[in-house]
């Protein structure tokens, strides 16, 4: 019998609490406090780096405690309230024995490390987030995920592997792994994670909320984990790390952070996140306390790397989370000098993989120019929606969709689990109608707050945890919310505004029905969105949702717009490697959409390079 994830889940749980029990004792050991951090709050010292001939976890031996199952090393400390990501500022006191590397620029051994399980130390939020949680795990639908077909193209492809078990991650991170109680991979981990472990360059694409993050992850903390001792450059001030992971958004690079320190828990790999609009300093000192592996947005990174406080000259492993964003027209640029006129290794030497829910033809031969011999890997047909999702569209008129709306969050409100409502995110298209939309929404009696662009980090990151623990149920949000964001509990996402490209509606209801759960998405669809009427047809037909018969008749008069309607049609599992596109080349629209068949249904000329994410006028409500 087929034993899903879910069903495994519980004796996991229980392996689990052996496995924290087991913890040795905390050692108690004086070390040194230099003259100027003395009467300082513990919490708030900085560790002493020390010779580089300290690094237990890097000195090259396979049985060194990096790479080693030895034992699980003392949960010490509490993560101290830092600006930004839940485990920011996440070395805390010290004296404990920790499993890091030391050199000039190193993780200082005797840091120590913040249980990243540790509920306490999360759950910053208290009852509210505790209880929330508390329904994680339930009526998880695993299996959902298993007959989706997937593609591959490259040399030598490495085969998938069927459990976590087969592959050789380390037994520190496989630890971890169960923490999360992670019992079996995903699709996209079982095939992508054996190719980024033999060193491939990667291509992958795969739905919203399939596990994508781990895929990149685990590979890059083992390897990191295996790796012989680097010896860095010693540069004053100047870090080296060993990986970088580049991410659109500041939450999402906060959030990829945070899930990053769970699976490199006491492997002794740091991890350290840099973003915008949060205070530099902190950052600063956080980086000279030793990094392995940088999450990153584009802008602080640049900022990073122009002040000469961190080189990308050591850097082995490049991963984009939303790559097709990255190198959408808002990033492209940015991205293009960070990956060819810093100091970061050439395609080839460093190993580079790209990930994402999306992506589009035009992108992906933009991308190929940083991939060497690269393999593509797609779940599922590329840009699909999952089914796990069901989606819903009715035509509301302009003026009749706040009440539209208030009519379903009624409705939603009698659905709430354990007495609390729902989650619900609403999208929206400006940041003004973000702010009025949740105003109203307050006056009305609905708790409701918002995120995007024009407001501080500070105010976002309120924002957002006031949505995450049920504080606020209904979020507000531009697109700055639609991509990576992992919430539990979304139960209904409501696409207010339409986006203008049917890959950013992929992404938005995508953070409903993530992680096997079941999800709703509800858009408000009239003439001013007439552009997305086919590609919306087309996706929802693919992903067995009923299409209203009224959407199907625009989408047969819609016209084929200027927009981004980039889909080609061609059946159920029909986006891929643009390598085999023969059309390569001729400045077709995406897929190979344009003439290569009959059932091509978007086969417009699109010029991209004019073209990324927004309509002419319309402003990007991105970082
Ligand atoms: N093997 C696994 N077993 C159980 N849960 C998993 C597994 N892998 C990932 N998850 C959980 O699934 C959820 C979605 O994962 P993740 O955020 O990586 O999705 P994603 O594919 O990156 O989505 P998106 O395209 O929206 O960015 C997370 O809560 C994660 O903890």
């Amino acid at each position: 019998m087929r034993t899903s994830w879910a069903d495994s889940v519980a004796s996991s749980a229980s392996e689990i609490a052996v496995l924290d029990n087991s913890s040795v004792p905390r050692p108690t050991r004086s070390t040194y406090v230099p003259p100027h951090l003395r009467n300082r709050q513990a919490s708030d010292a900085p560790n002493q780096p020390g010779p580089a001939t300290e690094r237990p976890g890097f000195s090259g031996n396979a049985a060194g405690p990096r790479w080693s199952g030895g034992a699980p090393k003392p949960e010490l400390g509490r993560s101290s309230p830092g600006y930004g990501c839940g485990y920011a500022g996440a070395i805390v006191g010290r004296g404990g024995s920790g499993g890091g590397w030391n050199n000039s620029r190193g993780w200082d051994k005797r840091e120590r490390e913040v249980n990243p399980f540790d509920d306490d130390v999360n759950d910053k939020a208290g009852d509210a987030e505790q209880a929330f949680r508390e329904q994680e795990n339930t009526g998880i639908n695993f299996d959902a995920y298993e007959d989706i077909p997937v593609e591959t193209s490259g040399e030598n492809v490495p085969p998938p592997v069927n459990t976590f078990a087969d592959i050789d991650l380390g037994e520190l991170l496989n630890q971890n792994i169960r923490r999360c109680k992670y019992v079996k991979p995903t699709p996209i981990q079982r095939h992508a994670i054996p190719i980024a472990l033999a060193g491939r360059d990667l291509m992958a694409c795969a739905q919203t909320g399939s596990g994508k993050t781990a895929a990149f992850c685990f590979p890059i903390i083992s390897s990191i984990m295996r790796e012989q001792y680097v010896q860095r450059p010693r540069v004053a001030r100047t870090v080296y790390p060993l990986a970088l992971i580049l991410s659109p958004t500041r939450e999402l690079s906060c959030q990829i952070h945070d899930e990053a320190k769970k699976f490199s828990y006491q492997t002794g790999v740091k991890v350290v996140v840099a973003y915008g609009g949060a205070p530099i300093n902190q950052q600063l000192r956080e980086l000279e306390r030793g990094v392995d592996i940088l999450v990153a947005t584009p802008g602080r990174l640049v900022d990073l790397l122009e002040r000469a406080r961190l080189s990308l000259q050591m850097i082995r492993y490049l991963a984009f989370d939303e790559a097709d964003r990255m190198l959408d027209m808002g990033f492209e640029p940015q991205i293009r000098k960070i990956v060819e006129q810093m100091d970061l290794p050439n395609r080839g030497v460093r190993q580079t993989m790209l990930f994402s829910a999306t992506f589009p033809r035009e992108i992906q031969r933009l991308a190929s120019d940083f991939l060497s011999n690269y393999i593509f890997l797609a779940v599922g047909r590329v840009g699909s929606s999952t089914d796990l999702i069901v989606q819903r569209v009715e035509f509301v008129l302009e003026s009749d969709k706040r009440s539209h709306l208030m009519d379903l969050l009624h409705a939603q409100r009698e659905n709430g689990a354990h007495g609390k409502q729902a989650l619900t995110l609403v999208f929206v298209e400006t940041k003004k109608g973000a702010d009025s939309l949740e105003n109203w929404l307050c006056i009305n009696g609905f708790p409701a707050t918002t995120i995007h662009g024009d407001r501080t980090q500070q105010e976002r990151e309120l924002a957002l945890r006031s949505f995450k623990t049920g504080k606020t149920p209904i979020l507000v949000a531009t697109d700055v919310a639609a991509r990576g964001l992992d919430i539990p509990h979304v139960a209904h996402v409501v696409n207010f505004d339409l986006p203008n490209d049917i890959d950013d509606y992929v992404h938005r209801i995508g953070r409903t029905g993530r992680a096997g759960k079941s999800g709703l998405a509800t858009a408000f669809f009239n003439e001013g969105s007439l552009s997305l009427a086919r590609p919306l047809a087309e996706l929802m037909q693919e992903a067995n949702q009923e299409v209203p018969a009224w959407l199907t008749r625009y989408a047969s008069r819609a016209p084929y717009g200027g927009s981004k309607n980039r889909r080609s049609g061609g059946g159920r599992f029909g986006g891929r490697d643009f390598r085999r596109e023969s059309s390569f080349g001729k400045n077709l629209d995406y897929y190979g959409g344009g003439g290569n068949s009959g059932n091509s249904a978007y086969g417009v000329p699109r010029n991209y390079g004019g073209g990324g994410g927004y309509a002419p006028g319309v402003v990007s409500a991105w970082d």
